[in-house]
């Protein structure tokens, strides 16, 4: 699948197939879709549809290969698997992140340097993670003693969203395999590119044909649901919208499968009078217009204590419209385009409601001028808003946030909490004391406070309430990537 580099550094894309078994192959339909780059709504190639067929197929040989050369390799051999995958996603970090550009609308500045970096970093993270996994031993007196035994949980389905297609994709693969699993993997339909290449990588660095199979198509009717319902698969690890997950969880139960969820989020940016505003500005506009604000982790309702309020608007206003929109490929662009048209018109309908809820418009809420093809919306900042509005209660995933001011903490953390999502949070503040007793009380899986995305895989990583299922990174992914049996010896 190697990607031809054509004209000024972009890459052409190529029609994807689906990898099973160790092999590149169509659907037995013959059904495909188009995939369209989101920066110029053209057609950039076609895709395989894959089904129950497909599914079925995918599953066997993951089965089969569970009981193949993978279980006979060593730990250390496991291991130098996973940092060759790791080393060849290097080797092809400009074509990966041409690709991923391509195929999301992703500024080609932001895929080179953060989703293909993390994408190599996630396999060498847990390679290096697998050398110190233990389990645990408990000594009853002298009557017994208990240890436990970890084993693969079995074949593991994958479901990853379009928005850092790559960085996701590997962020779960990883530790599936570090923990012996096997792998079916339906890539997001918006977004075939990368894990196509990702599954010629895994075959490239000697994962053993079935190990790892990928499977494209559509949820309903096709290869997601296929997958979720498939009585030999042990455990879906979806990452996406919390609607989503609900289907998914009801296919999953009829055989009880494990599941992992990473889901949808509404975070809050909390910035008190005394936080550094230049340093809050400078990571606001990250945490709000990153990736065209398509992450689960971006700070979308933003309040600020009510004595900088007017001042922190003057700068963040001034400071968004500085951002240049357009051109994936372009160095100077900041903000790419939106994934597709459909999300494009939903993100659009949410700024209309927030409108007709007496939002006032600071900055964006339009096609940029000149931009008349693509997917592209000026980043947008609402005011007059408030907890009851549509646009403060539900996730928009665009470059899309409202601004609020508080007086009191008791008062903005219970308005960070009014939510039925609890992923992240973002706090600012100098004060040591209140930084520790705001950000413990907020409802969230991770909070950070005075950054935004600064990540060490070791933390527990996922979201509570409506925003997720389990954690993801260091012990966590193996905790859920393997099972444990507690051996009790008599003495
Ligand atoms: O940083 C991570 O490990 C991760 O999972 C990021 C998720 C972003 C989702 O939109």
């Amino acid at each position: 699948m190697k990607a031809e580099v054509v004209a000024d550094g972009k890459v052409k894309a190529f029609d994807c197939r689906h990898f099973i078994n160790g092999q590149f192959l169509p659907s037995k339909s013959g059904k495909t879709f188009k995939n369209i780059n989101p920066a110029t709504e053209e057609v950039i190639g076609i895709v395989c549809e894959g089904g129950k067929e497909e599914i079925d197929l995918a599953v066997a040989a993951a089965r089969r290969a569970l009981n193949g050369p993978w279980k006979r390799m060593s730990t250390d051999q496991r291991i130098a698997v996973l940092r060759r995958i790791g080393d060849l996603i290097l080797e092809r970090k400009d074509e990966l992140a041409r690709l991923e550009s391509l195929d999301t609308g992703k500024p080609y500045s932001l895929s080179s340097a953060l989703d293909i970096p993390r994408a190599a970093y996630n396999f060498h993270f847990f390679a290096d993670y697998l050398r110190s996994v233990g389990t645990e031993a408990y000594q009853m007196d002298e009557v017994a003693i208990n240890y436990s035994v970890r084993r693969p949980v079995g074949v593991i389905g994958l479901i990853n969203p379009w928005n850092l297609p790559l960085l996701l994709l590997t962020w779960k693969l990883a530790p599936c395999l570090a923990a012996g699993n096997t792998a079916v993997i339906k890539p997001a339909e918006l977004t075939p590119l990368t894990a196509t290449v990702l599954a010629e990588i895994c075959k490239e660095a000697g994962v053993p044909d079935g190990v790892v199979n990928v499977v494209h198509g559509f949820g309903p009717d096709s290869a997601g649901s296929a997958l979720t319902e498939h009585p030999d698969v042990d455990a879906i690890t979806f990452t996406g919208e919390t609607t989503t997950g609900k289907v998914i969880m009801a296919a999953a139960a009829k055989s009880l499968k494990k599941l992992s969820y990473e889901l949808g989020g509404k975070n809050p940016n909390i910035i008190f009078a005394d936080a550094n505003l230049d340093e809050a500005i400078e990571t606001t506009l990250k945490s709000s217009f990153m990736n065209q604000g398509e992450v689960c982790l971006c700070g979308s309702r933003i309040y600020v204590e009510r004595p900088i309020y007017e001042q922190f608007l003057q700068k963040f206003v001034a400071k968004t419209k500085e951002l240049v929109v357009g051109d994936p490929f372009d160095p100077k662009t900041n903000v790419g385009a939106l994934i597709s048209e459909e999300h494009y018109e939903r993100v659009m309908s949410y700024i209309e409601s927030a409108k007709e809820e007496g939002g006032q418009i600071l900055t964006g809420g339009k096609r940029p001028d000149g931009l008349n093809q693509g997917y592209y919306l000026e980043p947008t900042i609402i005011v007059g808003v408030n907890r009851n509005c549509r646009i403060v209660r539900e996730e928009v995933f665009g470059p899309v946030v409202t601004v609020m001011p508080f007086d009191e903490e008791e008062e903005v953390i219970a308005q960070a909490n009014d939510t039925h999502y609890g992923l992240s949070a973002t706090v600012w503040t100098n004060d040591l004391r209140r930084a520790h007793r705001v950000a413990a009380r907020i409802e969230a899986g991770i909070v950070w406070v005075n950054t935004w995305f600064l990540r060490d895989l070791r933390t527990p990583f996922g979201g509570m309430k409506q925003s997720g299922i389990g954690r993801e990174g260091g012990m966590h992914s193996f905790e859920f990537y393997s099972e444990l049996t507690n051996i009790c010896i008599k003495l």
